[in-house]
């Protein structure tokens, strides 16, 4: 099959876009890997897959998949770039669009400055809807919220906060970024046993209340240049944690994002914003 693609990225986090709004696609799990291959195909990140909606209340359906072929409920950095190619591409006139991923609504505004602004949704805390188990240990707790033990290979063990902003994210803090152990411990993060549907695991330095560094070991991706759920997960936590403010830069080896959540002054339901970049870098077609 010849398929036609366009190769994104957000902040240094890759995705390849198809586009199934006229013609349906079903790609198989082989196919998907291959096109995510570095070496044998086009080389990302995640797989984002437009389809027309299956409910009225949004403009498209937004279909994700990790390199490793796997489904997912959410991608923000994906999120930014998917508004980008739809106005570009003339599959909307509007600047601001609603898609339904897997398990969520999300609005998604293509700014004047060229950046894009996505409503990220409620985080959510509740270990089933991580899902995450507590494995009948007690966690510390910090501000508002709490950090739990997670034991690793070889007498390790960290403290992560956990949380779901559609997808998993366990997040633990570090003194420097730049030394974190994040290609021995993320594997070991995001398969653990007490993560039943694995999780991303976040490596976040906090520089100031409002300033944020952060690296994150993707579930199906491996270590990314940037993860915009993973920012927001990061800054939701640390927030409740009492370390930033409601409003916070966070720093990524890709680039940079800003994420807002009123979650202390306006309660738990509010809902997080992401603002980043998102570009074009090359369109093609590929055999697969
Ligand atoms: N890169 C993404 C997250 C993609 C999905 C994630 N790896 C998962 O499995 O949940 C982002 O920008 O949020």
């Amino acid at each position: 099959m010849n398929l036609r693609f366009t190769k994104m990225q957000g902040a240094g986090n890759d995705v390849v876009v198809l586009d199934a709004t006229r013609t349906a696609l079903a790609l198989t799990t082989q196919q998907l890997r291959q096109l995510a291959d570095r070496r044998f195909g086009v080389g990302c990140d995640q797989i984002l897959l437009v389809e027309p909606p299956q409910q009225d209340d949004v403009d498209f359906t937004y279909r994700i998949f990790n390199a490793d072929g796997g489904e997912v409920e959410h991608c923000g950095n994906g999120a930014r770039c998917l508004v980008r190619f739809l106005v570009d591409k003339g599959l909307t006139q509007q600047r601001s669009v609603r898609v339904r991923t897997l398990n969520k609504t999300l609005e998604l505004s293509l700014q004047d400055d060229g950046r894009v602004s996505v409503d990220m949704g409620t985080p959510l805390f509740d270990h089933l809807d991580i899902p995450f188990d507590g494995g009948g240990l007690m966690p510390r707790h910090e501000g508002l919220f709490e950090l739990w033990p997670l034991s690793l290979a070889d007498s390790v063990s960290c403290e992560v906060a956990v949380l779901s902003m559609g997808n998993p994210h366990a997040v633990q803090r570090v003194a420097d970024v730049d030394q974190a152990p994040v290609a021995l411990l993320g594997p070991q993060i995001e398969g653990h046993a007490r993560f039943p549907k694995r999780v991303n695991a976040g490596f976040m330095q906090v520089l100031s209340r409002r300033e944020v560094r952060l690296r994150v070991y993707e579930r199906g991706a491996g270590e990314t240049l940037a993860c915009g759920t993973g920012a927001c997960a990061a800054v939701v936590a640390g927030i409740r944690l009492g370390w930033l403010d409601e409003a916070v830069e966070v720093h990524a080896r890709g680039g940079d994002l800003r994420i807002e959540w009123a979650g202390i002054s306006q309660g738990l339901r509010a809902a997080v914003r992401m603002i980043g970049p998102a570009s074009t870098v090359f369109e093609g077609e590929i055999v697969l």
